[in-house]
């Protein structure tokens, strides 16, 4: 329980007392009255508004799956790669390369960096052995450029965050169970990033096969000790288990995106147009969208970002930090940085080089 010095009103000079954070709660209230602690709320609102924030988001499956669709549909506009290269098909070729784009978005004046990563091509080719490798390394490069950030002794202000929030995890719509190459790609990533898997194209599938196929991947996911978002073991108090449990219970949610809009009873709304009809994204009776833009933006952004941050980025900070602590007593430095930003061992720059990485700001 958290503590506090309080000074005993019935003295004149005394010595601080410790009291429990219940008794300065109420005799708080009792002698002094309102003191404007919600007030803070509005300071960290406004700071927020001021500083805007970022959130990094990672989009993983095979190639066509409708990933770039899915990320466009979600921020309501061209924020996929795709949507930002010109000529793309010409320029991409297919194969596993990471590419990160990042975009401001503001609505009602609030400001939102974001950066979708985008892997196009995975398992396309015909030796998918280890195709897992760029994206896993990819997610891990991002904690060491923060931890060599918070190393410096004159650290930035603001770390500049690059570190993936979340990744979604696009299935595709089989029916069946889930594919060996997910298992392996899911096991990895699960273990260093908050992923959430999704059921691409589920307007492809029936309401009766896209039960069916959640739950056997539901059932392949416990089976193969698969971590997904939310976990339970990071539940914070009762009322977030309730709201998780329900997510969990529904997840993979099944998706469709698209960037056409069709007129439904005189209404504008975003659709696909298929042989049973117009399938309406936001309509939840058609599916599931509107619950993974919910979590990943209206209800659990910053909960993804403090997981990364306490949870994976954590496990990856220990994790370096004492493997370096072994290496200092065998007097190799290479984890930490000099100042200057170079490598105490080999005097290379201590952050690594994104040329990939272009940015739209
Ligand atoms: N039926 C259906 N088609 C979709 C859906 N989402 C996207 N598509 C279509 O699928 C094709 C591929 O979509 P993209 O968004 O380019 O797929 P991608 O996964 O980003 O592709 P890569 O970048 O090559 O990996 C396009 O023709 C889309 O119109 C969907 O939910 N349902």
């Amino acid at each position: 329980m958290a503590q506090f010095w309080q000074y005993c009103s019935s003295r004149s000079s005394c010595s601080p007392c410790f009291v429990g954070e219940k008794s300065i709660r109420s005799s708080g209230r009792d002698l002094f009255g309102y003191v404007g602690i919600e007030a803070v709320l509005d300071q960290m609102r406004r700071k927020t508004m001021k500083a805007g924030f970022e959130f990094n988001i990672m989009v993983v499956g095979q190639s066509g799956l409708g990933k770039s669709t899915l990320v466009n549909t979600l921020f309501k506009s061209k924020v996929s790669r795709k949507s930002c290269t010109p000529n793309y098909e010409e320029k991409i070729s297919k194969t596993v390369k990471l590419q990160s784009v990042s975009h401001v978005i503001e609505e009602k004046g609030v400001k939102m960096k974001l950066t979708v990563i985008d892997t196009p091509g995975f398992g396309d080719q015909i030796n998918n052995e280890n195709c897992w490798e760029p994206i896993v390394n990819y997610v891990n490069e991002q904690y060491e450029r923060y931890l060599k950030e918070e190393l410096y002794v004159n650290r930035k202000r603001r770390i500049p965050d690059t570190r993936v929030h979340c990744c979604v995890y696009f299935l595709p719509a089989t029916g069946h169970w889930l594919r060996p190459i997910d298992v392996e790609f899911m096991k990895r990533l699960g273990k260093i990033v908050s992923i959430v898997p999704v059921i691409a194209k589920a307007d492809t599938l029936t309401m009766e096969e896209r039960q069916e196929f959640k739950q056997r991947i539901r059932h392949d996911l416990k089976a193969n000790g698969i971590r997904v978002y939310p976990q339970t073991e990071y539940d914070e108090d009762p009322e977030d288990r309730i709201l998780n449990d329900k997510i969990r219970e529904n997840i993979p949610f099944a998706v469709v995106g698209t960037d056409k809009e069709h007129q439904v009873n005189g209404n504008k709304v975003l659709g696909r147009k298929t042989k049973w009809g117009i399938i309406e994204v936001e309509n939840m009776a058609h599916c599931e969208f509107a619950n993974l833009r919910d979590l990943l933006i209206r209800s659990h952004l910053q909960d993804l970002k403090d997981v990364t941050h306490n949870i994976h980025y954590e496990t990856f900070r220990v994790r370096r930090l004492n493997e370096s602590n072994l290496t200092v007593h065998g007097l190799a430095l290479s984890c930490f940085p000099m100042e200057n930003g170079t490598n105490r061992t080999n005097g290379t720059n201590g952050t690594s080089d994104r040329s990939d990485s272009e940015s739209h700001l």
